[in-house]
């Protein structure tokens, strides 16, 4: 084992000056993409390019996505499943690959693929067979893979995702994109690499985890659609829990094939980025692909089928290793490993233990509501704006913030859901907090809203009441307001004096409102809400002043 892992690490410096090589040669189209950039309203792709020519190229894309299975144990053996454990502490016999040891499936990997499967209406194959697939790498000990090459646990589904037209915020529009399958697989192990002392060292915690490989259609043409299809998946798997789908931590990693075509003809041929972990990163990493290869096809050249890797520094793709002659994986049935069969209701044997079977039916009753469908009944339950309920289950746990608040609150959701978005996850996006970590709960925005509901506190002292809850010191709404005297004026009279001083302190500006400028109103309306701290409600500020000028 030791001499495969020293050639595995021979063979990895040669990769590396390969991709090192390759950054410099991305470059160069950086240099090229800004210039386009300048040159944008002239010329839409690139500077040199005719923009009506490079308008008859159309992107095709197809993602690869490896998303790693919420499960508290690996695909084959009994090791835990940990985020950043100490290297190498979670590694069993079998996951470092020791002859004689045998894999045992995980039941709760297999259940987590079909209840993904079926929330993507996937068929899902009562027999499925694993495979071996070899490649040669450090941190595969085995040598191969296991995989679902040849009969996949689930085909033919579809994803659902909506995107907003032209940028525009209010207006969206649906599509969908065919996955092809969904095959059970392993996870390979980490290679480090030190720059410094020039070595690579070997992780195996991550080698043997389950993971679910979903292979879409080439159903979408730019990086926008592909960005909002993995930003659904990922919505999906966490409601299901078959997934963190966190992509930072590598638990949601995308595959991003993309060619360029004009629109009858036959597809290009496709380059593969490899291993996106944002979808922000994966969007520019298509729209840059797009660009070049249709560069490259207006200019006569060729698109090589290759495999590129996404400089985020830079903004571009860079070579990778070459696929050109297509690597032979050498595909092999999995001996040790028996077909996968799945049970319905019906098709149950009677003298078969429920335990020891995975059964389809169960899974279906067990499948939560979806996002589009929690969106839809957000909408239709509250009347807010779709955009708003996209916001809503983006963040995490900010849709019960919301219902919670709702739940207690006199005021309308539509007013709840201004207070949410914009004053509750804009302070905790700029103080980059969770909606968990927020100072502020949702009885005591309810018990705010209240306040202001019942006209016991305008609006303006209530921002200011917000900003007390949100020092977190323990206080509710009610008691800040006591001790800062923040509750409105309700005392009319008061308020016609605090008017009259105003008006007589300001004489200047009163002539010009009697010459007919009536802007200056809003100017006295200004001093009022200064005078007293926010306290008075602004319409009856406007109107006393309005009797008293005119
Ligand atoms: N012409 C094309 N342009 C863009 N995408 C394509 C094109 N043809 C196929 N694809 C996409 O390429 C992907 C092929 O994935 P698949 O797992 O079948 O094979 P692979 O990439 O060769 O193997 P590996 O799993 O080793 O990466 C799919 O997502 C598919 O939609
Ligand atoms: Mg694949
Ligand atoms: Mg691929």
């Amino acid at each position: 084992m030791r001499l495969a892992v020293m050639l595995a690490l021979h063979a990895l410096k040669g990769l590396r000056s390969r991709v090192q090589r390759g950054a410099r040669a991305g470059c160069q189209l950086v240099d090229g993409a800004e210039q386009g950039a300048r040159a944008r309203k002239k010329k839409k792709i690139f500077g040199r390019l005719d923009t009506e020519r490079a308008d008859q190229w159309v992107g095709v894309v197809g993602l690869e996505i490896h998303a790693q299975i919420c499960s508290n144990s690996k695909l084959f053996s009994s090791s835990r499943v940990q985020f950043a454990a100490p290297p190498n502490s979670l590694v069993s016999f079998f996951d470092a690959s020791l002859p004689g040891t045998l894999p045992v499936l995980n039941r709760r990997c297999v259940e987590a693929a079909v209840m993904t499967g079926l929330a993507l209406n996937c068929t899902i194959n009562r027999k499925s067979l694993f495979d071996r697939k070899h490649y040669f790498y450090a941190d595969l000990p085995a040598g191969y893979q296991i995989t679902q090459q040849r009969l996949p646990i689930a085909v033919n589904g579809i994803l659902t995702y909506q995107l907003q037209v032209d940028k525009k915020h209010d207006q969206l529009k649906t599509q969908t994109v065919r996955i092809k399958q969904i095959q059970l697989e392993q996870d390979s192990g980490k290679s480090l690499h030190d720059d410094n002392r020039n070595q690579t060292l070997i992780d195996l915690n991550r080698a043997g985890i389950g993971l679910m490989e979903l292979v879409m259609e080439p159903d979408m043409c730019c990086g926008e659609e592909a960005a909002a299809a993995v930003q659904e998946l990922q919505l999906i798997l966490q409601v299901l829990g078959t997934s963190q789908a966190n992509m930072s931590e590598g638990q949601l990693r995308v595959d991003a094939n993309i060619s360029v075509h004009r629109p009858g003809e036959p597809y290009g041929v496709r380059a593969e980025v490899k291993n996106i972990n944002s979808a922000r990163f994966l969007a520019k990493a298509i729209d840059y692909e797009i660009k070049r290869q249709t560069e490259i096809l207006e200019n006569g050249g060729i698109v090589l089928n290759e495999t590129r890797a996404f400089d985020f520094k830079l903004g571009c793709t860079t070579p990778m290793r070459d696929k050109e002659g297509k690597q032979d994986y050498r595909f092999m049935p999995e001996p040790n490993l028996p077909p996968l069969i799945l049970f319905d209701a019906k098709s149950l044997p009677a003298n078969m233990n429920p335990q020891q079977v995975v059964n389809i039916d169960l899974i279906q009753e067990r499948l939560p509501e979806l996002p589009r469908v929690t969106r839809k009944r957000l909408v239709e339950q509250y009347r807010i704006l779709p955009e708003h309920s996209f916001t809503l289950l983006n963040e995490d746990g900010l849709k019960d913030f919301f219902q919670n608040v709702v739940k207690v609150t006199q005021a309308d959701p539509r007013k709840v859901i201004g207070w949410v978005i914009n004053d509750l996850l804009g302070h905790l996006k700029q103080e980059n907090l969770t909606v968990h970590q927020s100072p502020i709960s949702p009885s005591a925005l309810a018990e705010l809203l209240d306040l202001l509901e019942r006209a016991i506190i305008s609006s303006p002292a209530a921002k200011q009441v917000f900003q007390e809850l949100w020092k977190g010191e323990g206080k509710t709404p009610t008691q800040i307001l006591e001790e800062k005297n923040l509750g409105l004026i309700q005392d009319r009279k008061h308020l016609e004096q605090i008017c009259q001083n105003v008006i007589e302190e300001h004489q200047e500006q009163v002539e010009g409102i009697k010459k007919g400028n009536k802007k200056i109103l809003n100017k006295l309306i200004g001093l009022v809400k200064m005078e007293t701290k926010g306290r008075a409600d602004p319409v009856m500020i406007k109107t006393i002043l309005e009797e008293k000028l005119f």
